[in-house]
Parts: C-alpha cells; sequence; structure tokens
C-alpha cells in the first residue's frame, strides 16, 4: 500500500504583525513593532508549500484563525460595539489587543500533536490540539484549530480527535514542534520522540533559569496516553534547560527528524547519549543519528538561522533534501555545514532554499509553518480534499490573497475596524474554498 508524510501549512492570517508576544523566542523580541507585509508573509508560505506539492509531496493548506478576537477581549471586559471593544482595548491596554490579533496559528506545527495510526493502539490517526498555555496569545487558538482539524479530517473510522489538555502550566503543550517521529516507512510503526523542557511535577529535574521551558513531561505523557502509543514506541527525552536558555523555545529549533534519520545539535539533549541508546534499541533497523557539532554551528547561530528549523523530506525518488530558510544560505558557516552534510553518505542529498522571512523575523521558520500527517493511502483519501494544494487551488489562494491582504501593517493598524472587516470578508470566502463549513465565531 502507498504511504505518505502530508505537510499542512499554515495559511498566514491576514494580520500578521510584530508584537513581540514570545518572551524566550529571540527573533519575536527583536522584531517587536518593525512593521510587518501580511501579503508578502501569505505569498512566501505558499510559494514554499506549493513547491513542495511540485515535488511530488502531498501539500495541504490549514485555516487562518478569525483575529483580531473581540469574543476574548470581551471576555476581558471591553464591551461595545466590536468597533467600539477593538478602540477602547487600544486605549487602555494596547497589549491584550496585539495579542489577541495575532496571525500565530500560522505556525501549525504547534496546532497539535499527531500520532499516525501505525503507532497508536485503536489504529486511528490521533491529534491533540496543543493547549499552548504558556503564552496568552498562543493560548486562544486552541478551540479554533480544533473545528479547523476536525473539518479537514472530519472521518472518524479514520481519524480521532482528543480535547487540548487541561489548561494549566502543569501541563503546557506545544504540539508537534517537540514530538518527532522516526520509522522506516511512514506507514509502519515508528518510534515517537516525545521533546518536554521540564517536570512540572518533579522538582528535582533541571530547569532553564531565564526563559520559560513551554512543554512538560506530564503533557507529552498524557498526549501518548491519550494516543495508546505504547513504551516501546516512545521515547521521553528532556530538552537541554541550558539551549532554553539560549532562545532555542521548541525542539524543532534545535533537532528534526524523518523516517530513519535524526538530525540534531550537539547540546539540544540532556542525558543525551541514554536517550539515544534507548531510541536505537527501540528502532527497528538501520538509524542515521547526525549530531551537528558546536564546533561547527553553534546553538546562537542555530537559533539565527534555523538550520534545524528545515523540514526533511523524503522525495518520490527515495532520497531526502533539506527544505531551509534562505537565512542558512545567507550564513557562511551554516551554509558550508549544509553542503558538507549532503556529502556525508546519509539519505539527506540536496537542501532547498527558501524564502520565509516574514514568518522568520517572529521565530518561525519552514518546519513551524507546517503540521505533518503520516497516512496510508486509505487514510489519505479521507481528507477533506479541498484542503490539499494542486495548481489550481495554489492560483485560487494566491489570487484570494492579492485580493484582502495588506502590505503594510502596524501595531496601531489592529484597532482599525475596516481590518477587522477585511478579515471576515477573506476568512467567509476562505472556508467557501475549502470547503470547511462556518468554523469561525463570526459565522455563527
Ligand atoms: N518553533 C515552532 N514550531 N513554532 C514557532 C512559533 C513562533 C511563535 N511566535 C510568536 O508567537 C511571535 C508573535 C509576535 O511576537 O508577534 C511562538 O513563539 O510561539
Amino acid at each position: 500500500m502507498k504511504q505518505f508524510e502530508a505537510n499542512f501549512d499554515g495559511l498566514v492570517g491576514p494580520t500578521h504583525n510584530y508584537a513581540g508576544l514570545s518572551f524566550g523566542n529571540v527573533a519575536s523580541s527583536q522584531n517587536a513593532t518593525a512593521p510587518s507585509n501580511p501579503k508578502a508573509a501569505a505569498l512566501q508560505g505558499l510559494k514554499k508549500a506549493k513547491a513542495l506539492a511540485d515535488l511530488g509531496l502531498v501539500q495541504g493548506i490549514i485555516a487562518p484563525q478569525e483575529r483580531p478576537d473581540v469574543y476574548t477581549l470581551r471576555q476581558l471586559g471591553f464591551s461595545g460595539t466590536d468597533a467600539q471593544v477593538l478602540e477602547k482595548a487600544a486605549k487602555t491596554s494596547p497589549q491584550w489587543l496585539q495579542a489577541c490579533a495575532s496571525a500565530s496559528s500560522m505556525w501549525t506545527a504547534n496546532a497539535a500533536t499527531v500520532s499516525p495510526s501505525a503507532d497508536t493502539s485503536d489504529g486511528k490517526v490521533h491529534f491533540t490540539p496543543a493547549n499552548l498555555v504558556d503564552k496568552f496569545h498562543r493560548s486562544i487558538e486552541a478551540d479554533t484549530t480544533s473545528r479547523i482539524l476536525q473539518a479537514m479530517f472530519y472521518d472518524k473510522r479514520h481519524f480521532k480527535h482528543h480535547a487540548p489538555l487541561p489548561m494549566h502550566a502543569n501541563l503546557g503543550d506545544e504540539g508537534a514542534a517537540n514530538h518527532t517521529r522516526l520509522c522506516q516507512q511512514y506507514d509502519e510503526s515508528g518510534v515517537e520522540i516525545f521533546v518536554y523542557g521540564q517536570s512540572a511535577l518533579n522538582p528535582s529535574m533541571p530547569k532553564p533559569q531565564k526563559y520559560p521551558a513551554r512543554q512538560t513531561l506530564e503533557a507529552s505523557q498524557a498526549i501518548a496516553r491519550l494516543h495508546g502509543v505504547d513504551d516501546d514506541c516512545s521515547v521521553f527525552i528532556q530538552q537541554n534547560p541550558q539551549v532554553i536558555d539560549q532562545g532555542v523555545f521548541h525542539n524543532d529549533v534545535i533537532a528534526v527528524g524523518n523516517q530513519n534519520v535524526l538530525l540534531f545539535h550537539e547540546q539540544a539533549f540532556f542525558d543525551r547519549e541514554a536517550k539515544l541508546q534507548e531510541l536505537q534499541n527501540k528502532f527497528d533497523g538501520e538509524l542515521h543519528l547526525i549530531k551537528v557539532p558546536s564546533s561547527k554551528v553553534s546553538v546562537a547561530d542555530a537559533v539565527k538561522t534555523y538550520l534545524f528549523n528545515t523540514q526533511i523530506v523524503t522525495l518520490p525518488s527515495g532520497e531526502m533534501a533539506i527544505i531551509a530558510p534562505t537565512d542558512c544560505e545567507e550564513h557562511v558557516g551554516v551554509k558550508a555545514y549544509l553542503d558538507e552534510l549532503v556529502e556525508l553518505g546519509t539519505p539527506i542529498k540536496q537542501v532547498l532554499y527558501f524564502d520565509v522571512k516574514q514568518s522568520m523575523q517572529n521565530g518561525g521558520g519552514p518546519a513551524c509553518l507546517r503540521l505533518r500527517v503520516a497516512m496510508n493511502e486509505q487514510e489519505l483519501n479521507a481528507v477533506n480534499s479541498q484542503v490539499l494544494l494542486n495548481d489550481e487551488r495554489y492560483q485560487i489562494l494566491t489570487k484570494w490573497v492579492e485580493r484582502h491582504y495588506r502590505d503594510r501593517l502596524l501595531p496601531q493598524d489592529l484597532a482599525d475596524p475596516q481590518l477587522l472587516m477585511e478579515t471576515r470578508t477573506a476568512l467567509d470566502e476562505l472556508t467557501h474554498i475549502l470547503k470547511l463549513g462556518s468554523i469561525y465565531p463570526f459565522q455563527r
């Protein structure tokens, strides 16, 4: 039977802006208040997605969320018409307005954790939307994410949707950004690597000192239980707290895997050797563990260029390619490492560079922008086909962005009631294009 690993990229929303909302994410802090270009951001993302579809990969799209989120602002006591809610929030508490206007759902690696059917006890593909509790602006994504995923993967014979974990810091969950699955073939049972930043309940385990550890061990364990991924198929690894303190706020900023390849920085993991041994013991067959030493690429350069926030994809030929941001190509040392990597004799044979700078300036590289779902042919046939990217849908979405998106946005523009109207008009049209039904609050 055919098997696939589909990538579902987040379509960047019309309010994409730089608000400095993510303490611990260096790019987000550094670019706070810079003008953004939502149109360019969405087109950059679509271009990358289309290029992967053109390489013969299965590529889908995940719709953005309704922002500004006036419903949350109302919960915070801002009242009146929608325009008045925006105006009052802007006047007295611009931080709340910014948090409620972020287009952060574009980083769909944080949308959910997904376990393919070959790994789960009931033979279904399992989804748990991430609660993202560590950052307020992201914690308001989970409900709509749930609805969107259920509209895409609606067939209950194949897909099982869980509720997000309870909204508490002890169960902080950041989704697939801290989850990597290794396997021989996508439809064969693999080993799921759950990487966490700290344990909420065991005070003797190390913690970062400066920046937050967003994912807890307890959240990762709960997800493995919910998905029915047993001990033989899972490894729980703690992120090195020292790299979190250097800006590695998710594991996908310091490690990336695909099939039998794991590319990671030597400082990525705590208790590294024992954990890699456990991984090797549980993995059936040859495993390529590619360790990048600090002498070749420092943690700071990894954070700056997002060398590890690359996508490793398997091409129809069976060879693997790395999908990297142009920021890697522009950095002499990182470019030299990537040139060397394709000659190492591992399955990775080529590097393709993409400009996703609008997203990078908020700390989101190519891997942040996609949610991976490994499926067999039957499961893929059960996906809402309108969300899959082909030539026609790419053209339609490109025109949709060009028609509805602004090319410049500053934090003060977020209170413009016209922006809310533009967004709702655009999203209403999008739900028809992608056949998602009434997923947004304004449509209900
Ligand atoms: N590594 C992965 N998978 N995802 C990247 C997420 C970036 C996102 N940035 C933001 O939310 C910044 C928003 C702002 O500052 O305007 C975050 O920190 O959660």
